[in-house]
């Protein structure tokens, strides 16, 4: 019984009540999000006030024009509540820039690091004396966000983000960033989606923590750390108390963890969108129980994706078939090992040894949960668990392989797993595309779905299999990158954009489904090429030897790691002489 939960938010204009209900229903804008990030022109209930005289007025039976005018004339324009900003420690020739080898990619890298300056936004002081005006969650320090409709913070963007401006040496946007997150664990308890106070009620994936370490890595400073381990314990706990689940698995029982969350309604952003979906149940009951499915797959990041339907036990159906709760996902579970992992690393160095002894014993314990119910031999992945019927999902996600990029599998067998891995990925054939990895390979229609390619899922993979240090893994991981940053250059050539998404069937394809259109700016895509040219610059370059750029090598190698590989290797010699940057 859901009928004791909260709403969203309080906010009877953001989150819920009449008010809302009417003008997300009366659909005036192409995007629902619109309308929930305008600024009020006077205070709530000035504006509840207003809203019963119109509704008075109209006998209940407003017009569309009507809502729309009682829209302009009691909120501001959506975005009115940034300043004019550059970030301060923005600069020109960041030296990341010298490992790139080839001039055209090196060119778009110098335009990558400039579009930090498109993306940086910052509150006026007005936000913060009259936050009650506002759905943006007030924050300290100017952020970088993702872009186009994405105007506030996200929270697992923003870990990519960070590599990004780390990479571009804008350390003290990078440290303000994370000090937002953590002021907000510290207000709030947890991190929300994004920045905007409909968020509230949900998170996203948790990566505070790894943010952290990026930040450790870079500037090394112990103070910080010691300044903001508690409210890293606390992060930490909010997952595990809140989003653990008992498993009941060969006999034996582990505590895992899902996305699960807990508050009423539709979400506020996509208001319309959810009661749509809903009328196809006939309870009070029903209803909410998809609303919590659709916000709990919102958490994952994954909104929306075949990867949250079980219908009959499969991963076919649409919305209706959510089941988002009851899938404990590799992903999620590998993000807390790697979070215990890095916590006991910290509490090591602070010398806080009986925290760091806590922590050491919930990653052994998370890793042992991975390995026992998730890791299969067979498959040669990590699967998602179905909670309801006790089987794994066997579907290709990226995310199946994501314990190589956080380390949680046994590394003292490593060429076991990384073995059993490259076989499943030929198995799988995920590197037939031209464009990219595809999220799934069921084609829904949905955003997380095939043909879409997420940058994200691009880096994990890459940096799970050049983790291992293994000789076939790294090319693979190498041939993974070359592809993308390819494709994703080829779309940079055409549109001088970087998106949000991308079509992995197509060389320089853009991504698209799901419930608003491709976006442009991108954080985590700026971030994860930039990471990718940092790692792979001395060797990769934006055409092959033959003048072109089909980014498909990976169909000529794909069968064939190995001999790929070595062709690989012969392309880029061939490329580096033509360019002139070998010997
Ligand atoms: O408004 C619909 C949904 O939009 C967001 O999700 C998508 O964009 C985010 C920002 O890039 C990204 O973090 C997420 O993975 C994407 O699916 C938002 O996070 C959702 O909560 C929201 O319902």
């Amino acid at each position: 019984d859901r009928s004791n939960l909260p709403a969203p938010c309080e906010s009877l204009i953001y989150c819920h009540g009449p008010l809302l209900h009417t003008v997300q229903m009366a659909g005036l804008y192409n995007d629902s999000k619109t309308f929930v990030d305008k600024k009020m022109k006077s205070p709530a209930n000035i504006i509840l006030d207003n809203f019963q005289s119109m509704m008075n007025r109209t006998d209940y039976r407003p017009t569309k024009e009507q809502i729309r005018t009682f829209v302009d004339d009691n909120f501001d324009v959506e975005g009115s509540e940034f300043e004019e900003w550059q970030p301060l420690d923005w600069k020109h020739n960041p030296a990341f820039l010298q490992r790139i080898k080839d001039p055209l990619l090196l060119e778009w890298a110098k335009n990558l690091n400039e579009l930090w300056l498109n993306l940086g936004r910052k509150m006026k002081d007005e936000v913060r004396e009259h936050q009650d005006l506002y759905s943006i969650i007030y924050v300290d320090h100017p952020v970088i966000v993702p872009g186009g409709r994405f105007r506030e913070f996200y929270y697992w963007d923003s870990y990519w983000i960070i590599k990004g401006l780390l990479l571009s040496e804008m350390h003290a946007t990078a440290t303000g960033m994370v000090t937002n997150f953590l002021d907000i664990v510290d207000k709030y308890g947890f991190i929300p989606n994004g920045g905007r106070i409909y968020y509230l009620m949900r998170s996203q994936p948790p990566l505070l923590i790894p943010m952290v370490k990026l930040l450790m890595e870079d500037i090394g400073d112990i103070d910080f750390l010691k300044r903001h381990i508690g409210t890293m314990d606390k992060e930490f706990d909010f997952w595990v108390k809140n989003h653990t689940v008992e498993v009941d698995y060969n006999g034996r029982k582990y505590q895992m963890t899902r996305y699960s969350e807990q508050s009423q309604g539709p979400r506020p952003e996509s208001y319309k969108e959810d009661i749509d979906v809903a009328r196809h149940f006939d309870t009070v009951d029903k209803k909410e129980e998809l609303y919590a499915e659709l916000k709990s797959a919102a958490e994952s990041g994954w909104d929306f994706s075949s990867r949250w339907f079980i219908l009959n036990g499969t991963n076919k159906g649409n919305l209706t078939n959510l089941k988002t709760r009851s899938i404990v996902p590799v992903d999620l579970n590998a993000f807390m090992c790697w979070n215990a992992q890095l916590m006991a690393e910290f509490h090591e160095l602070l010398e806080n040894f009986e925290k760091a002894k806590y922590y050491r014993m919930m990653h052994a314990k998370i890793k042992e949960a991975i390995e026992h119910v998730l890791w299969h031999e067979d498959v040669g992945a990590w699967l998602d668990y179905n909670l309801k019927s006790g089987r794994r999902r066997d579907y290709f996600y990226p995310t199946n392989i994501v314990p190589l990029w956080t380390g949680c599998y046994d590394v003292e067998r490593s060429d076991y797993y990384v073995s059993r891995v490259i076989n499943y990925l030929e198995k799988v054939k995920v590197d037939i595309f031209e464009g990219g990895i595809p999220t799934t390979l069921e084609h829904s229609g949905e955003q997380w779905d095939y043909p879409n390619a997420w940058p994200p899922l691009q880096y994990m993979m890459v940096m799970g299999l050049d983790n291992t240090r293994n000789d076939v893994a790294m090319r693979l991981a190498s041939e993974m990158a070359t592809k993308w940053v390819r494709s994703n250059f080829e779309v940079w050539k055409q549109k001088k954009a970087m998106l949000e998404k991308y079509d992995a069937t197509i060389f320089g394809g853009f991504g698209g489904g799901g419930e608003y259109v491709v976006q442009k700016g991108f954080g985590w895509t700026n971030g994860v090429v930039m990471a990718l040219l940092n790692l792979y610059g001395d060797t990769l370059y934006a055409a092959d030897a033959f003048g072109d750029a089909p980014g498909q090598s990976g169909a000529v190698y794909g069968a064939h790691v190995g001999a790929g590989g070595i062709f690989t290797a012969l392309l880029v010699v061939i490329a580096s002489v033509a360019a002139g940057t070998l010997g």
